[in-house]
């Protein structure tokens, strides 16, 4: 009885106080102050949109867009009482990128390194920076060469380029990648897991499209940067990655660990084998690729433990691992999904495959970069399945664009966005239409084609994913004939999960397909 009588009176107390705050926040505070993006009106204090932004931050920003009059100035959201900026804009995106001082990185950077499991003191060092002394003992050492005198999380950007851009390093890395793709995309290699039948000459299968394309991705991408050691340590470590992949949007938002145990799982046994690999002697592991070893030995001249390095690398293993092998299944599914384009491909690239001879992965490669309609198909399908942001914090009041932005915020750039506009993509920007990069292959150099993001974190595995991307998609159609098993509709992307990368197909949605040697 109480509390229906009190009920009143709580709603008496609170409304006026709740429309004031309304009415300031939405109303007063943007006249008084209109170079400050405008923030979405929302209804619950402090929590502002923080449950459309978990269920659909694409929906959410471009609801919010809509509603400030598709301007793409930048506005604002409230996730968990912070004031986070939203840029939809490439011209304010190219801003942004030119100010990487006082929108930074790092903070986040380094929230990552702990919850991974880094160490306090360990992710202090790494971000200490060297004194001469120490910058001196290095070099006198052989270190990695550090004339800025960088501290490791940067120094370390600098490792994954001098791997990764083009160059020797990434030429002997890519002939090691790119060759155990070739390999493992022999008849004889697919795991028997991944068949779901076949004829009795075996001249003819059926499997499973996206288990083929991941165990092959994966695999080369394991054995190429770690070799052989990481799966003598435990040969399930793709298949404990895979598991925290699925669901690793559940750690990316701190999702408590009762509602996220699978992941949870997953994640420790990956983390356990990376641990163990870690603790075995270098010479057992002389087979990893250069930036792996420089890592570690960098790590370990700056006092880090093995531990910590091991977690450092998981980091490293999952940008390395999470993206690639969804984009060449999307990529994969659009040119078995559509015949013409089907055709079109395999008479690009069915050529490479005819000779007596089976041609080296350079050469392949070096061909598959030069195929129009390939290019054209490999980046619809980039833009098509991109669901990255970049996370920026804002260190000093600045401006970008016509607004200004206060210090202690935090700002994002959702590239889906950008890759979804129509007045740069054309119309019926969400459907996957090969045609406009065919036309426009200037398209894929736009501002607003940014899958690989920007500035100082522009992925620096662009170049080696595009490879490993285009030959697996060489491979496929060009040493088999792949078609449909029966009528299936096309793999849903999963979009009522969060995600910061490529979108993965709905879990337990893949193509069924015949496979034929030809
Ligand atoms: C289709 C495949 C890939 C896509 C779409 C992709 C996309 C991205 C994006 C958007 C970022 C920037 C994230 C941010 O700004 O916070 C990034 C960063 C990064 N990517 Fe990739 N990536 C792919 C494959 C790879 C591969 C194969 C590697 C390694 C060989 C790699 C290594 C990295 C690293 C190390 C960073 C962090 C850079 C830094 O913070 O300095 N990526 N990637």
């Amino acid at each position: 009885m109480g509390t229906i009588d009190s009920f009143p009176a709580i709603i008496f107390t609170f409304a006026p106080l709740w429309v004031t705050w309304w009415l300031w926040r939405f109303v007063i505070s943007p006249t008084l102050y209109p170079s400050r993006p405008k923030i979405l009106p929302y209804y619950i204090p402090w929590l502002g949109h923080v449950l459309p932004f978990i269920r659909d931050n694409n929906r959410l920003i471009t609801r919010a867009r809509l509603y400030f009059g598709n301007t793409r100035e930048p506005f604002a959201l409230v996730l968990g009482g912070q004031y986070v900026y939203i840029l939809t804009s490439s011209k304010d995106v190219t801003t942004c990128f030119q100010n990487p001082k006082d929108l930074t990185f790092d903070a986040y950077i380094e929230d990552m390194q702990l919850r991974f499991g880094g160490s306090q003191p360990a992710v202090k060092a790494i971000w200490t920076v060297p004194s001469p002394e120490d910058l001196e003992k290095r070099k006198n050492e052989g270190g990695y060469p550090n004339p800025h005198g960088r501290h490791l999380v940067h120094l370390s950007e600098t490792i994954f380029k001098a791997q990764l851009h083009p160059g020797a390093r990434l030429n002997k890395l890519s002939i090691t990648f790119l060759g155990i793709i070739h390999d493992r995309m022999n008849w004889g290699s697919t795991p028997d897991s991944l068949i779901r039948g076949r004829n009795q000459t075996d001249t003819e299968r059926i499997v499973s499209l996206k288990g083929l394309i991941q165990h092959a991705l994966l695999y080369a991408a394991t054995m190429s940067f770690f070799g052989q050691a990481i799966f003598r340590v435990d040969p399930k470590i793709m298949d404990y990655f895979a598991a925290f992949d699925e669901d690793s949007w559940q750690f990316t938002y701190q999702v408590p660990e009762f509602f996220s145990r699978k992941m949870i799982i997953a994640k420790r046994r990956a983390q356990r084998v990376f641990d163990e690999y870690f603790n075995l002697p270098q010479s057992e592991r002389a087979d990893s690729c250069w930036m792996v070893q420089t890592l570690e030995k960098e790590m370990l001249a700056a006092g880090t433990k093995s531990k910590d390095i091991s977690a450092y690398l998981m980091m490293f293993y999952w940008v390395l691992n999470g993206n690639a092998w969804k984009a060449t299944f999307w990529l994969a599914s659009h040119i078995i999904f559509n015949s013409e384009l089907n055709t079109l491909i395999e008479d690009e690239v069915r050529p490479l495959f005819l000779g007596s001879a089976e041609p080296s992965p350079e050469e392949v490669m070096g061909c598959l970069n030069n195929m129009p309609v390939l290019s054209a198909a490999y980046n619809e399908a980039l833009r098509i399945c991109t669901s990255s942001i970049t996370v920026r914090d804002v260190l000093k009041d600045c401006t970008v664009g016509r607004v200004s932005l206060q210090k202690g915020s935090r700002l994002l750039i959702p590239y889906k966005q950008m890759l979804l506009d129509e007045h740069v993509f054309g119309s019926d920007p969400e459907s996957f239409q090969v045609g406009r990069f065919l036309e426009k292959p200037e398209l894929a150099k736009d501002p607003s084609s940014r899958s690989f993001g920007g500035g100082i974190t522009y992925c620096p595995g662009r170049f080696l994913a595009q490879k490993e991307i285009l030959t697996l998609i060489g491979i496929l159609f060009g040493r088999y004939e792949i078609r449909l098993h029966g009528g299936q509709h096309f793999p849903r992307m999963e979009m009522k999960k969060p995600c910061l990368g490529i979108v993965g197909p709905v879990e337990g949605e893949d193509f069924i397909v015949q496979m034929k040697r030809i």
